[in-house]
């Protein structure tokens, strides 16, 4: 294989013919027994493609952008060949991985712990809004690999003492093209200055920057770009929709749909912590199981909502985009775009969280007359013209009223729970939406709205 001059130029990593992929097994891509017994115990039967395609090339000790769709086994993809490299040479800090954000990094975490329980790897995940205390002591025994968000991994390596990465083996960036933008500029370069510049690094992702000066800043060595597709591709089982509404009825077209799909459990996604705080307590006061999760709501409470979620003790999670990226929760049946994502590239990440791993789920993306311009892009990028959902405007009509009182009624807790908050001084980055500010909700009338027509 030739040597690509720069970062900006990857080799490309041969495809292999259709029917070879089909019959690989993760034994024949290399991976050492005791990890092929874990992946049977986890289910997977046979590798995906991307794991087919990269876990050779990164047994091989190739630096690796590796990009394929949302769901497919990226995880796996990189977890596979750093645990097989810890096996061979078993080290302390041994393995870095960056995610944006802290949910994803748990996530990320209990996947390596699933793969690597036979053979007693120890994690630690490093994320801001938790107690730093106690994650200096787990950095104090040393873990075989560290999972982070950038700006919290920095504060550590600025004030722990006896902490540093100076041996590590390898880097993950996780959601590469997310942690490479402007955002973790500062942090990103802080944390490459300080870990060895000889060591393997792994970008994965749904979506990859072009810009070579980005990748360039991941001081890739040589790497090997592994895109099980060319363009940017939503999952084949999802489908997708859009409808096309004036703005002042989105709360009313969103109640709905929940009401025409009810029985699924949905992600819906705002612009704002604000307006996912707005709807939750919009659609609780019309007996909707919602919960809210976004980046001004405490670290555990965050991971609550996250969790009630996950064990369907919700039915419905109102979210920004602190969760569009990498959550892996299986049972999500519908995205909602309840406000469209303005990077288009946000799109392909949030209806991602639907019809993962071969599953099938639907996703809707409301349009209203302000975002025509952003819709187009989103189409352009994904390189397909969406179908509209069909509705009955006639009984979306008939909800109005009902909505209506029930966003007084949203209106009346917003502003009781930012009076609550002013006088009891609460910590000022928890302004998450609490279950009790349920009060209201009995007052109108009705409780969970019924389906109008019985279908
Ligand atoms: N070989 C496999 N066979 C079956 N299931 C698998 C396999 N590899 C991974 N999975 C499962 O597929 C799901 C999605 O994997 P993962 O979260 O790694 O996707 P991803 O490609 O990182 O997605 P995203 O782009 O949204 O972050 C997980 O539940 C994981 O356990």
């Amino acid at each position: 294989m030739a040597a690509p001059e720069d970062a900006g130029s990857p080799t490309e990593a041969p495809q292999p013919a259709v029917e070879e992929e089909e019959t690989k097994t993760f034994k024949d891509l290399g991976v050492t027994d005791v990890l092929c017994e874990a992946c049977d115990q986890l289910g997977w039967t046979k590798p995906t493609k991307i794991q087919v395609e990269a876990i050779p090339l990164a047994l091989q000790g190739r630096d690796i952008i590796g990009l394929a769709e949302t769901g497919s086994g990226k995880t796996g993809a990189f977890a596979l060949p750093i645990l097989n490299a810890l096996l061979e040479t078993p080290q302390r800090l041994f393995a870095l991985v960056l995610t944006p954000t802290r949910e994803l990094a748990f996530q990320i975490s209990e996947q390596f712990e699933a793969l690597g329980s036979s053979i007693g790897v120890q994690t630690a995940v490093i994320v801001g809004g938790i107690d730093s205390m106690s994650q200096s002591l787990a950095l104090a025994k040393k873990p075989h690999v560290v999972i982070a968000t950038p700006g919290r991994l920095i504060d550590h390596l600025e004030n722990t003492k006896g902490f540093n990465l100076r041996a590590l083996k390898y880097l993950v960036m996780d959601e590469a093209d997310r942690i490479l933008n402007m955002d973790f500029e500062t942090e990103v370069d802080k944390i490459l200055k300080v870990i060895p510049r000889d060591r393997k690094t792994f970008l994965f992702s749904a979506t990859m920057t072009k810009k070579v000066q980005k990748l360039q800043r991941a001081a890739l060595k040589d790497p090997v770009k592994c895109a099980v597709s060319s363009k940017y591709q939503t999952v084949e089982k999802l489908q997708q929709y859009y409808i096309f509404i004036p703005s002042k009825f989105k709360d009313t077209y969103l109640v709905y749909i929940l009401n025409e799909l009810a029985g699924n459990s949905f992600m819906i996604f705002c612009s704002t912590c604000n307006n996912t705080q707005r709807t939750a307590l919009l659609l609780r006061n019309l007996g909707f199981t919602a919960i809210p999760l976004h980046g001004q709501m405490s670290q555990s409470k965050r991971l609550g909502s996250l969790n009630k979620f996950k064990a369907k003790a919700r039915s419905i999670l109102l979210a920004t985009d602190v969760a569009s990226r990498g959550l892996d929760i299986p049972h999500v049946d519908v995205v909602v775009n309840f406000d469209i994502p303005t990077h288009s590239k946000d799109y392909i990440h949030r209806v991602g969280r639907t019809a993962r791993a071969g599953r099938s789920g639907k996703s809707i993306t409301f349009v209203t007359q302000y975002d025509v311009e952003l819709f187009q892009r989103i189409e352009h990028l994904i390189g397909k013209k969406l179908p509209v959902f069909p509705t009955q405007d006639d009984e979306v009509m008939m909800l109005t009223e009902r909505v209506t009182e029930a966003q007084r009624f949203a209106r009346m807790e917003l502003r009781e729970h930012g009076e609550k908050k002013k006088r009891t001084r609460e910590d000022a980055g928890d302004n998450d939406d609490t279950e009790g500010a349920m009060g209201v909700r009995n007052k109108v009338a009705g409780g969970k709205m019924k389906k109008r027509k019985g279908r």
